[in-house]
């Protein structure tokens, strides 16, 4: 009796053991069937895409929210007229559309995102790489009275709150929310809260400045850039403006496949810049004899006090140069990473405000420029650049 039992016990075994290699063989086969259904399918979507492209939409055409558009972009942001592109690029991303905008640097790249913050009823996340920069473009918004905010690791403990409120439920006056991309791809709390702001249809739009981070093709690639395409995954409605001032092809084609932004209407706009130009002054091999020539240029070529900057190599030098500078009476003070925070604040809003003439600063220093009233950008040791 136990023989039999034990031998039909080690039958239906084997027979079990069979079938689940079928299902498994079957299951295989199932999904293999599936992947080459939805790629059929695929080419089939985009043949029919090819033999019949949508009409090429006309972003220059009469938009409802022109009159409000007009209305914020002369009496708040004080500008009389759009720039080439500026306008379409808005109607493009009121319109709902994700955005590629390439625009030569002080193109004037902010109002295409900032106006459509202001029209649109939610928040608007806008993603930057440097902190001066960040800290410039809040300063800005703040000085003309719109409800801006950053989260960055330099953020109190009490505007963080403030901050998470207004995601989270609501409250208080936000409307438009920088932060670096390391947020983004470190930051669970961060996300969670954006998903509730999202989820009370609070997020309006997401604008991604410097794009070219993203690629490592580009000259500035940075690893957490990379990660911004979970913004589109998460809201795959909200539309996606992204903004640079350099991306060769290749590079667009590469951000437009990591943020997820693959229909996104594009706008290219002339890099020729009359306003800027290079001058290259040969130097002195005596150091001293080199700090002398930027300050008899700067007092020569600058007389009414209008602000620039010098960038040095090293921290050291910049202390050295500003100090420099001051002994030979230009009002300078230094910028460079090592610093605190506060001190940092404290000498870009004084530049800002005009009250020093020269910030002598490293590339830490380097994007915080935004302002239209810088005139001499010179490089201490061999060139400089200047806008009129
Ligand atoms: N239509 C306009 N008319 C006059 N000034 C404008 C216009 N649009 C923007 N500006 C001004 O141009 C300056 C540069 O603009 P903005 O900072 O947006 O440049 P950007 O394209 O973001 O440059 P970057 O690539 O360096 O970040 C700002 O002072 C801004 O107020």
């Amino acid at each position: 009796m136990e023989g039999d039992v034990e031998g039909e016990l080690l039958l239906v075994e084997t027979e079990l053991q069979d079938v689940q290699d079928q299902i498994r063989a079957l299951l295989e086969h199932q999904e293999r069937l599936q992947e080459r259904h939805s790629h059929l399918s695929s080419l089939l979507l985009l043949d029919s895409q090819n033999q019949n492209p949508p009409p090429p939409e006309d972003w220059s055409r009469a938009f409802h929210w022109d009159s409000r558009a007009h209305d914020l972009r002369f009496n708040l942001f004080g500008i009389s007229s759009y720039r080439p592109n500026q306008r379409e690029i808005i109607n493009a991303v009121m319109s709902g559309r994700d955005v590629l905008v390439i625009m030569a640097a002080g193109g004037g790249k902010s109002l295409c995102y900032q106006l459509p913050a202001l029209l649109h009823d939610g928040i608007t996340l806008v993603v930057s790489p440097l902190l001066s920069l960040i800290q410039d473009q809040v300063m800005g918004l703040k000085a003309l009275g719109i409800p801006a905010n950053m989260l960055t690791s330099t953020t109190s403990k009490e505007d963080e709150k403030f901050i998470y409120k207004a995601l989270d439920k609501g409250e208080g006056a936000l409307k438009i929310l920088y932060v670096t991309p390391e947020k983004i791809s470190k930051s669970k709390r961060f996300m969670s809260k954006l998903e509730k702001c999202n989820h009370g249809g609070r997020l309006s739009l997401v604008a991604i400045d410097e794009a070219h981070c993203c690629s490592q093709w580009g000259h500035d690639f940075r690893p957490d850039y990379k990660n911004l395409g979970i913004l589109k995954i998460q809201f795959p409605n909200i539309p996606v403006v992204a903004l640079t001032a350099t991306a060769t092809y290749k590079v667009q084609m590469d951000l437009m496949e990591m943020l997820h932004i693959p229909k996104c209407v594009k706008f290219v706009s002339t890099v020729n810049r009359p306003n800027l130009f290079y001058k290259v002054h040969d130097k002195s091999s005596v150091g001293k004899n080199v700090v002398d020539e930027i300050a008899d240029f700067i007092k020569g070529s600058y007389p009414n006090n209008e602000s620039g900057i010098v960038y040095c190599f090293s921290r050291k030098e910049c202390e050295q140069i500003a100090k420099d500078l001051r002994d030979r009476g230009i009002s300078a003070d230094f910028y460079h990473a090592d610093m605190e925070v506060t001190s940092r604040e404290k000498v870009h809003l004084r530049w800002s405000k005009s009250k020093l003439q020269v910030i002598v600063g490293t590339v830490a220093f380097g994007d915080a420029v935004r302002i239209g009233r810088l005139r001499e950008t010179s490089k201490h040791n061999d060139t400089s650049l200047e806008e009129e």
